[in-house]
């Protein structure tokens, strides 16, 4: 049996990405991203999802390697961001008869993106679509993360295929399923694919969790990186985690700096936090970190703490941009302490305070406020800052 084909009649066919420098133009790429399809074939075939447009070819590629020239009787479309849907088109010209299934939203979608209206079949919750020897349903989940998005379940193989579920960022290094592949690697790019991607909608992802949770599930087929076997329950804990918003011990200093007075903060306080064996500890400087790797870490992480310079009344821009990603991810509870900067008349610190309020968050102590060049008298209000940190560890 070929390596692509991870179930009896159920083929990979999906493809790598490792020229693509940003995921939605926003997002880092360092280990490339694979988009997955998946082939069931029963006495008719089934394909589920499709890749990104400018690997079609590929695809198509992959498709005749695993079943030669045998017609495609339907085409699954579990979830329509363009990385999964963009070659419905080309498919449809190489396969004119595939029935297109997707539920009333996709079918809309379809429509609308690339003008396809016939041929299709309509499917609602717990409808199943017979294969002859294999037999599809599919289920909804809405909002992880598009409105349409749906799980397709192949009971007979204990097999579901997820959609973004369960995705990660990572290409596959010629393995697929995730004893051929090595995990480790994965599971950062998993949180941070999760917090920059998917991490609005926690409430959402619950709901597919709960219910994942009733089927007996062997195998997991995503649409990003490794198929899931023998992980499973580690990959359903991490988005578990992530999406109540629960945050591991652990604390993130984010700060940014124009002259270094204000990171001179930052370094005190991550000192002082790790002389009372607070860890593990993060520092980003927020001009230079990777937005994605901080986003990430915040999701992971129980403690926040933030610190800016005043810059023309506001927050410095790198500091804001970081409070707009979380505040539009709605996460609703961190351990946050703050810290600022200023020459003349001080506005971060206060910022920092309103944003604290707004997200109904729990300060963790007063914050440090530094007027213009830092000094060794700032090393015991840093230390109070830390000292509230290890406070809160010990229970007190
Ligand atoms: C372009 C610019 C705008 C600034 N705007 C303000 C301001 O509105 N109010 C203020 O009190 N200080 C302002 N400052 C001063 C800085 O907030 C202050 O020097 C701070 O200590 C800089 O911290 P840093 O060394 O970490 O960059 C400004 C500085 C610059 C360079």
């Amino acid at each position: 049996m070929a390596i692509t084909e991870i179930l009896p009649g159920i083929h990979y066919v999906g493809v790598n990405d490792r020229t693509t420098t940003r995921f939605e133009a926003l997002w880092s790429l360092p280990m490339g991203v694979s988009y997955n399809a998946y082939l069931v074939a029963g006495e008719k075939i089934a394909l589920i999802d499709t890749v990104e447009e400018s690997f079609g070819s590929r695809l198509e590629a992959n498709i005749r390697e695993a079943i030669g020239e045998r017609e495609i009787d339907y085409l699954v479309v579990n979830h329509m961001e363009p990385d999964h849907s963009s070659s419905i088109a080309a498919l449809r010209r190489i396969y004119p008869d595939i029935e297109i299934v997707g539920n009333a939203k996709t079918l809309q979608m379809i429509e609308g993106f690339y003008g396809i209206a016939g041929g299709t079949v309509e499917v609602k919750e717990g409808d199943t679509l017979d294969l002859g020897g294999k037999t599809l349903s599919f289920h909804m989940i809405p909002m992880v993360h598009w409105p349409e998005t749906m799980v397709t379940w192949c009971a007979g193989d204990r097999t579901l295929f997820s959609g973004d579920a369960f995705g990660t960022f990572g290409a596959l290094d010629g393995g697929i399923t995730d004893s051929q592949v090595e995990t480790d690697r994965y599971w950062d790019e998993m949180r941070r694919y999760y917090a920059c991607i998917v991490g609005k909608y926690g409430g959402p992802v619950q709901k597919a969790l709960q219910k994942v949770r009733t089927l007996p599930v062997g195998t997991i087929c995503s649409t990003h990186g490794p198929v899931w076997q023998r992980q499973i329950a580690k990959v359903l804990d991490i988005y578990d985690r992530l999406s109540r918003y629960e945050g591991e011990p652990g604390v993130v200093v984010a700060y940014a700096s124009m002259y270094g007075n204000t990171e001179q903060m930052a370094e005190r306080i991550a000192r002082e936090l790790a002389s009372r064996e607070v860890g593990p500890i993060r520092v980003y400087n927020l001009s230079y970190a990777d937005p994605s790797v901080v986003l990430r870490d915040v999701f992971r992480f129980d403690t926040l703490i933030v610190g800016g310079p005043t810059y023309n009344g506001n927050l410095f821009p790198p500091v804001a941009e970081l409070l707009d990603r979380i505040a539009a991810r709605g996460i609703p509870r961190r351990r946050f302490g703050w810290f600022g900067s200023f020459c003349w008349a001080g506005a971060s610190v206060r910022l920092l305070a309103e944003f604290a309020q707004k997200m109904k968050w729990e300060p963790l102590c007063d914050p440090v406020e530094m007027k213009q060049g830092y000094s060794h008298e700032m090393c015991d209000p840093c230390a109070t800052l830390a000292e509230a940190v290890a406070g809160c560890r010990c229970g007190k």
